[in-house]
């Protein structure tokens, strides 16, 4: 709940005018119970003055009137407030997302973010928004009310709150047994009915293709099946209590009557109080039933933001805030270690220097680590030992910003938003024009199928470029890399897809694209790189040896058993 009030608390202004108009409106309805009381009482006195009737009936229509009114704007304001609440909350998530180190994100499945992001965070919107001031309001109002019945008859006052201490005990012994443990399983096994959906959805060409719907969708029927049985068990366990306690809370006056009669036949109290007191002890009823349901909320409220606060609270990379400005491009790895997991090095006691404006390979066995040194390189993650220094600076004393604008990294699988062409490019460089856009895309090879889309630019991707080829992607994401025109570029199996026929188009553009620059290449057909300056030779992530290609011919083993499979690998193409 810390969260919450964090949030709540930067909104004090908003939410303290809707807390003041709620409890504005409980009072006014209150009220509306004390003028129907005193009617009834002048009634049973006899009384016939048709003003006083009058001015009380009218009294009731104003406090009516307010009530409504007051609860009305009380509402508008606090989900305006709430909103806007929410999100802040989802904005700082997504920052966070984008300051912890990369390898943490990704350990945490879409289906699990998408849940909390939104989903979890969305359901928190109508619990809070009536949260914040209805309970205040509802706590105020039978407080107040309370004190006024006090002064009327202390006993009988005292008599009505013993079904609500009882019917509220029953509650908590419900919420307190193990209500958050089992909320908290309950979003966990809503997460995982989420993440079989969201397998599922994304793995229907694979699942069509080996035939495996059956037991895919079992998968996905078994998790919908666990959660819908979970609620099932859960609400049978607790649903007796909690509708006792529900019953029992408003029944004061199942307490005032049966004592009220006594003292009135034992003249302790006169028949105006015990009326009186009988009305208001139904007007505190509606009072305590929503306080009931907000208890409800709050745990519920509670177990959400525990789980938004272990995101928001987790570890960032060293480098956030930090001021170091990278002057020149040299690019130095020292007796670096690193693991994913904590466990198993990756990397292993790495040294070796990129020199600036040159061109240098990384090459080795699948799964060696050339990736991942190139991804250290750019900040994904921060070493667990040693250093990396760019011209002399260590990449973990620059701000991520200004790391990510000095290096391009091109993938073979650049993610490509569900925008148009223009817009995905764009987010090389904001202030590109549309002829830059243009000229760029010429220079990849893009331009021509481009206009061949049915709406040229302005044709949309889809979600994750789903629209597009492989090849296609590849070179749109080469024509975003340009138009960043970062000094140091890494092209990690950048040309994987691209077809024979463009390939020639494409190196041609690459040569644009890395002139003067620092260039880092990642490839598997050796015949790409032999002309680099330096060529890395990679192995279980250790520096198995360098130089350029036709000194590794003569030096590497493991370079001239690459490079002759490669060469056998093309001829049998
Ligand atoms: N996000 C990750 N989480 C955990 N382990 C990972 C992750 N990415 C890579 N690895 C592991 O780290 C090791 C090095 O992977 P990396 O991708 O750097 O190798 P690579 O040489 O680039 O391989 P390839 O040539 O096949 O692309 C592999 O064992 C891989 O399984």
């Amino acid at each position: 709940m810390n969260l919450v009030k964090e949030y709540v608390n930067k909104r004090k202004g908003s939410y303290f005018i809707s807390v003041l108009l709620a409890t504005v409106g409980v009072v006014a309805g209150l009220f509306s119970y004390i003028y129907m009381a005193k009617i009834i009482v002048n009634l049973i006195n006899g009384v016939s003055d048709t003003s006083l009737y009058t001015s009380l009936c009218i009294s009731i229509l104003i406090t009516f009137v307010i009530k409504e009114v007051a609860a009305g704007i009380s509402t508008s304001i606090s989900h305006t407030a709430t909103f806007n609440s929410l999100g802040e909350i989802r904005n700082d998530i997504s920052k966070k997302l984008f300051k912890m180190p990369l390898g943490d994100v990704l350990s945490r499945s879409s289906g699990e973010l998408k849940n909390i992001i939104v989903e979890q965070v969305d359901s928190m919107e109508t619990s809070l928004a009536h949260l914040v001031p209805e309970f205040t309001a509802n706590l105020v109002g039978p407080v107040l009310l309370f004190i006024y019945m006090f002064s009327l008859d202390w006993r009988l006052t005292l008599l009505s709150l013993i079904p609500f201490v009882v019917g509220m005990s029953i509650m908590m012994s419900v919420m307190n047994a193990h209500y958050k443990e089992m909320f908290g399983k309950s979003v966990a096994i809503g997460q995982h009915m989420n993440n079989s959906i969201v397998e599922y959805i994304n793995g229907i060409e694979v699942i069509k293709t080996f035939n495996q719907s059956e037991s895919s969708y079992k998968k996905y029927a078994d998790a919908v099946y666990d959660n819908a049985s979970f609620y099932y068990n859960w609400m049978g366990e607790s649903m007796n209590r909690v509708a006792i306690g529900r019953l029992l809370s408003p029944m004061g006056i199942i307490t005032i009557i049966p004592f009220g009669i006594l003292f009135y036949i034992n003249g302790s109290i006169d028949l105006g109080n015990l009326i009186t007191l009988i009305v208001l002890s139904f007007a505190t009823v509606s009072s305590i039933l929503k306080i009931m349901n907000y208890m409800d909320d709050m745990s519920r409220i509670s177990t959400i933001t525990s789980e938004i606060g272990k995101i928001l609270d987790s570890r960032e990379l060293e480098n956030i805030d930090k001021g170091e400005k990278i002057e020149s491009y040299n690019i130095e790895l020292q007796d670096v270690d690193f693991s994913y997991d904590g466990k198993k090095k990756v990397i292993d006691n790495l040294s070796m220097e990129i020199k600036e404006s040159n061109v240098s390979a990384l090459v080795g066995p699948s799964g060696s680590g050339k990736s991942t040194i190139a991804k250290l390189i750019a900040g994904f993650w921060n070493v667990d030992k040693g250093s990396i220094k760019i011209g002399g600076v260590e990449t973990k004393d620059v701000s991520l910003e200004n790391l990510s604008s000095l290096i391009s990294f091109v993938s073979q699988d650049n993610f490509l938003f569900d925008m148009t062409i223009k817009e995905n490019i764009r987010l090389g460089n904001k202030n590109a024009s549309d002829e830059e856009i243009i000229e760029v895309c010429k220079k990849s090879a893009c331009h021509d199928f481009i206009m061949n889309l049915s709406n040229g630019y302005d044709t949309r991707v889809g979600e994750g470029g789903g629209h597009l080829s492989g090849g296609e992607r590849q070179r749109i994401s080469i024509a975003r890399a340009m138009l960043k025109n970062a000094p140091i570029v890494i092209l990690d199996e950048a040309t994987s897809y691209i077809d024979p026929e463009n390939e020639a188009l494409i190196q041609n553009a690459l040569a644009n694209l890395v002139k003067g620059k620092t260039l880092i290449i990642i490839a598997h057909r050796l015949k790409t790189i032999v002309d680099a300056d330096r060529i890395f030779v990679i192995k279980d992530g250790k520096l198995n040896s360098y130089g350029t290609h036709e000194e590794l011919l003569k030096s590497s083993e493991l370079y001239k058993e690459m490079y002759a499979a490669n060469l056998r690998g093309d001829e049998n193409a």
